[in-house]
């Protein structure tokens, strides 16, 4: 983190995608422009991002993450990609190696919102883990899922029926001591205890 980081508490975001035929150019990589634009509606205060694609390697992704959080200085690294069960899927693997502390609830609740859209979400292996200052979630590759599982699910009138996963992201970064960071609450609303909240 640079000086500048701190002083402004802009929050650096780790986004990698990981994806074998993407990282070859087989197919154009919609990973990291759907995160990316994800995060350009939903975060209403400062935040920079760091991008990675790379292949569905184990070492690769390990050594990328580690990277991202020890030297970069990121708060919040997201990956795409990996969590299924073939032999290939080596994301959560990876991330629970570089793991400080395991956080389950994202995995629980990522398969929970998306089983209303698709039956196949609970191949999803994905996890949520804390390394040093940073949290790191595992999104699935399909890249219609990072929307959903980020923001949830909501009825006909937009308003919340289950709440994503990002609902609980800037409380979490506030506890292992990152920036406090604000969304845009019509595209999901950061919950914190009352006594969590701070004054705009
Ligand atoms: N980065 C990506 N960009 C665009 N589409 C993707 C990307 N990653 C995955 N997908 C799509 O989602 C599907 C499921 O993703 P998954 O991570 O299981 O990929 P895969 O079948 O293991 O292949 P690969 O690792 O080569 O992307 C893929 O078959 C592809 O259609
Ligand atoms: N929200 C959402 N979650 C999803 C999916 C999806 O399309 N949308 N695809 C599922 C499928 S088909 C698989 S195999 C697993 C793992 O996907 P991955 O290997 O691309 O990470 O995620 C699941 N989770």
């Amino acid at each position: 983190m640079t000086a500048t980081d701190a002083a402004t508490q802009t929050l650096l975001i780790g986004l990698v995608s990981i994806s074998d035929r993407a990282s070859q150019g087989v197919y154009e990589d919609k990973g990291i422009p759907a995160l990316r634009d994800w995060f350009g509606r939903a975060l209403s205060s400062p935040w920079r991002m760091e991008t990675r694609l790379i292949p569905d390697e184990q070492a690769v992704i390990e050594s990328t993450l580690i990277e991202l959080v020890d030297t970069v200085g990121c708060h919040l690294v997201l990956t795409t990609g990996g969590t299924g069960p073939a032999p290939r899927d080596v994301t959560p693997e990876a991330t629970l190696a570089v793991a400080d502390r395991v956080m389950p609830g994202f995995g629980e609740q990522m398969r929970q919102i998306s089983l209303a859209f698709v039956p196949t979400a609970i191949l999803s292996r994905q996890v949520g883990v804390i390394r040093k200052q940073a949290l790191i979630l595992n999104l699935p590759g399909q890249p219609k899922a990072i929307q959903e599982t980020l923001e949830g699910l909501k009825d006909a009138d937009g308003q919340p029926k289950v709440p994503g996963i990002f609902a609980a992201v800037p409380y979490c970064l506030d506890l292992i001591g990152g920036p406090y960071i604000d969304t845009d609450e019509t595209v999901v609303k950061a919950f914190r205890p009352k006594s969590a909240i701070r004054a705009k």
